[in-house]
């Protein structure tokens, strides 16, 4: 079955222009250029059969989006059942990586963290059993550049292509098809996959050899915990003082340091509800591997590295899986103290 042959109906509202469906395949180069960094390229042929590892809060929607876009789908998920409500959309189930691999021409995975991304990858029954000449895989889970180049290392040993891909942007923007793609890796590969990130996310950056764009991603979201961090503080102090911290919101998001981060979560994060978007575990394991490529360079960033004890701290009180605007909580837990305290 060709993929994405009846893409037009469906076509994502990020693809439509002025109410009029856009055909991604269709689009000049030129035009494609307005939303695309680093890349003129253009796709022309595109994989007919996609697979998808990890369905979670991002891999769900991502997956889709795909579905809704006409993709020919194949899913796997240790946990299987949360691979129903895709397959009541029309796509296919297989029981190991290994056998999505070996059905699909192109395999996105989006994991946890390192260790579950290696396993899915090369572990038993992983995704490089069922790779071979002529496939690709596409690695979108958040993870360090040395993880990256060993997955690569498995992947490409089969004979296949292999993609870094890691994604800035949350459950929302995965659901809207507004994710931000760091793609590093074989280039072949990137202008295949391309109108697949297209449906999956709003503009891409290819950005050279693979470790580039797991190191994109953990740098920007080492600044996104430590801003976290830091407004956590903010909302904490100005209530300590007497304001009201919904004001404090209100000022921030008029200001030079106003980001949709702050006025998004934080009239929750007043309320001590963390609806998980990013769960608070990932946004440290981040904080981890952004310490870990900080040192690989020796570049002093003492900022995140107290972000980090943060984090530590409020997985330590049980919020693992909450949403990391919960890191606030670490800071309630500090300052209860009586207001004699010097
Ligand atoms: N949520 C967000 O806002 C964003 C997350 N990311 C990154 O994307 C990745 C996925 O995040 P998200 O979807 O939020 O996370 P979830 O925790 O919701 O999903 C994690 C996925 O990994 C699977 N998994 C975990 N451990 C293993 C294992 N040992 N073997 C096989 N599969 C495993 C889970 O399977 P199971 O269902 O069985 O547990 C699930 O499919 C992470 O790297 C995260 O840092 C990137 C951008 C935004
Ligand atoms: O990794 C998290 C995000 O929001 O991006």
């Amino acid at each position: 079955m060709a993929m994405c042959s009846s893409f037009c109906p469906q076509i994502p509202h990020h693809l439509r222009c002025r109410g009029t469906p856009i055909n991604p395949f269709s689009l000049s180069a030129r035009t494609f250029s307005s939303y695309i960094s680093n890349s003129s390229s253009q796709a022309t042929e595109k994989p007919a059969r996609v697979g998808f590892l990890g369905i979670g809060i991002m891999g769900s929607p991502m997956a889709q989006n795909l579905i809704k876009a006409g993709c020919d789908l194949t899913v796997w998920n240790r946990t299987k059942n949360k691979c129903d409500p895709l397959i009541s959309l029309g796509a296919k189930y297989k029981s190991s990586p290994e056998e999505v691999a070996a059905s699909c021409d192109v395999t996105f995975a989006m994991l946890a963290d390192p260790r579950s991304a290696m396993d899915v990858a090369f572990g038993k029954c992983g995704a490089a059993s069922g790779m071979g000449p002529g496939k690709g895989y596409v690695d979108v889970s958040t993870v360090d550049g040395p993880t990256s180049k060993l997955i690569s290392e498995h992947i490409k040993s089969t004979g296949a292509l292999f993609l870094e891909a890691p994604v800035s942007g949350s459950k929302k923007p995965a659901e809207d098809g507004q994710l931000i793609f760091l793609t590093a890796g074989d280039k072949y590969l990137y202008e295949k996959v391309a109108p697949l990130l297209d449906i999956m996310g709003k503009s891409r950056f290819y950005l050279g050899d693979i470790g580039n764009g797991a190191a994109m991603k953990l740098v920007v979201n080492m600044i996104m915990g430590s801003m976290m961090a830091s407004f956590s503080e903010g909302l904490l102090l100005s209530e300590k003082v007497g304001l009201d911290p919904k004001v404090l919101v209100e000022v921030v998001s008029q200001g030079a340091i106003s980001a949709p981060m702050y006025s998004t979560k934080g009239p929750s994060m007043i309320q001590s509800l963390y609806p998980t978007a990013f769960p608070l575990k990932h946004q440290q394991k981040d904080l981890r591997l952004a310490l870990g490529l900080a040192e690989s360079v020796s570049q002093p960033i003492p900022i995140a590295a107290a972000a980090n004890e943060l984090y530590k701290v409020a997985k330590s009180k049980g919020l693992s899986d909450e949403d990391f605007s919960a890191v606030i909580e670490a800071l309630k837990a500090k300052s209860q103290h009586s207001p004699n305290d010097q």
